[in-house]
């Protein structure tokens, strides 16, 4: 019999190589174990969101790629966007403003938390892990940069993805609330045990993430 997957699989990214009109745009290769966040950096324009895009299946066509992203056995690249489970965190929250906070995060929460007792709780218990307990019936426009996040957090985080890609996920926020978002993310992920990609300009964030860089660039510079 072959050994059971991993509960909590590594992402494994093998010989990733995306290239744009033939001009090679990076090449990468890394390991992010469960639990940990790997920080992209780059210059400008090095493509750090078109890997995230890669990997996540958004990918522009205008783009060439190949080799594999793995999650334990499974290739993402090899497997329809909608089954490869990544959730997305961008610099905006992008929360649908005609819902509540507590609607956007019920949104997202699978149908597999059933009854309405059951899915509202899910969604307070969330949000209280966040810091937003009492945020439910809050309209999005209200909320802060910091408070945003928060939320955008929660719901992504509310469909349990099995990786979590985040894209310049604190450059609206002040230094302040930037350490602190940080730091719920770094948690929340190492508490779900789930790899993480940050893309981030800032060093401290790398720090604060653990130090785990993975720099992109090179190759354009060539
Ligand atoms: N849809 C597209 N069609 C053609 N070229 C594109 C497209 N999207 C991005 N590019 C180009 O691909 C390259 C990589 O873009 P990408 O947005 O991934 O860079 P980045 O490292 O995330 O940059 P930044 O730090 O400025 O966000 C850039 O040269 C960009 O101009």
């Amino acid at each position: 019999m072959p050994p059971a997957a991993p509960m909590f699989p590594s992402l494994r990214l093998d010989r990733v190589s995306i290239a744009l009109g033939g001009r090679r745009l990076l090449d990468v290769d890394a390991l992010v174990p469960p639990g940990a966040v790997l920080t992209v950096m780059g210059p400008s324009g090095s493509g750090k969101s078109t890997l995230l895009a890669l990997i996540a299946g958004f990918l522009d066509p205008a783009f060439s790629a190949s080799g594999a992203a793995r999650l334990g056995d499974e290739d993402l690249l090899a497997s329809p966007p909608e089954r490869r489970g990544a959730g997305l965190i961008f610099q905006d929250p992008l929360l649908f403003p005609h819902m509540s906070v507590g609607q956007n995060l019920l949104f997202a929460l699978p149908p597999t938390v059933s009854g309405r007792a059951a899915r509202r709780a899910a969604a307070d218990a969330m949000l209280a892990r966040v810091d937003l307990a009492g945020f439910f019936d809050r309209d999005p426009a209200t909320l802060s940069g910091g408070q945003g996040q928060r939320a955008a957090l929660a719901r992504t985080l509310l469909a349990e993805p099995r990786l979590l890609l985040l894209d310049e996920p604190f450059n609206g926020l002040d230094q302040a609330l930037r350490g602190t978002v940080r730091a719920l993310v770094v948690s929340l992920v190492a508490e779900r045990r789930i790899p993480a990609i940050l893309v981030t300009h800032d060093p401290a964030d790398a720090e604060a993430a653990g130090g785990r860089v993975l720099s992109i660039g090179a190759e354009a510079a060539r």
